[in-house]
């Protein structure tokens, strides 16, 4: 059995004079420590170019950004100019999770990836979770750059009866995650079943409701102490297992 080969599409991040296609180092970590071999995928947002890399690849991991996926994408005007987008990354991202899908290749999204899911599929998103009435502030803590302080667990979630995670994760009812966002689902996909909620309700993970093969995606950071924590290491387990599989089915393909 080959080593599964997961595709991250990158951000692209102005830098200096020119655009570099970049993805965070944790993220490359987690997915090559706890699932395969990584190969990074530039934000050209040309469908034809992804096709013809995918034959190469087991899986698909959405990476978080500090960028934002652009209102528009979900038929809202943009709230505050100052927001960061990413708008090669959306080219790229939005119609890849649904070619993905299509194929029934393994998918996972993380944070922003958590967010493109639900847009790809026909959700919306708030674009400041913290203004909106009744919510929490789901922001990293903002007068540090240590890590271990950003990505510190910041407040439980409950875990939806019977849904795959608390499979995963044993029969697990909640468990404690990291919280570095200001954008969340509003209206979910038709598409997506929520599998787990903050204390405020929001949506924190979910599933491809129909999907042929794992198709998830969280709001937290599981890459974050990917071989520590019991939830992080349930995802991941699940997502190696099903690019193994898929990897297994579509070889000599
Ligand atoms: N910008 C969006 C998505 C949040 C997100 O993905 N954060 C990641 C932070 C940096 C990292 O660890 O990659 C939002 O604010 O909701």
């Amino acid at each position: 059995m080959r080593r599964p080969v997961i595709g991250i599409p990158c951000d692209v991040k102005f830098v200096g004079r020119a655009d570099f296609h970049a993805v965070g180092e944790k993220y490359i970590a987690a997915v090559q420590g706890a699932v395969g071999d990584v190969v990074l995928l530039p934000a050209w947002g040309d469908m034809d170019i992804l096709k013809r890399l995918l034959p190469g690849l087991d899986g698909i991991f959405l990476t978080g950004s500090l960028s934002n996926v652009k209102p528009s994408r979900y038929g809202s005007e943009l709230a505050d100019p100052n927001t960061l987008l990413d708008e090669k990354r959306d080219n790229t991202t939005l119609p890849l999770i649904e070619h993905v899908l299509e194929i029934g290749m393994p998918l996972f999204g993380v944070c922003r990836g958590f967010q493109e899911m639900n847009v790809a599929l026909g959700g919306t998103l708030y674009q400041k979770v913290q203004e909106v009435a009744g919510m929490m502030d789901h922001r990293e803590p903002g007068d540090t750059i240590d890590s271990n302080i950003l990505y510190a667990d910041a407040h439980t979630i409950s875990l939806a009866e019977g849904s795959l995670l608390q499979q995963w994760m044993g029969g697990a009812s909640e468990t404690m995650v990291n919280s570095l966002h200001q954008q969340g689902v509003k209206d979910l996909a038709p598409r997506l079943t929520a599998e787990a909620h903050a204390p405020d309700g929001l949506i924190e993970a979910f599933r491809v409701t129909d999907a042929k093969t794992f198709a998830y995606a969280v709001q937290w950071h599981p890459e974050w102490l990917y071989t520590e924590k019991a939830a992080s290491i349930a995802l991941f387990k699940a997502f190696h297992d099903a690019c193994v599989e898929y990897a297994t089915a579509t070889a000599g393909r």
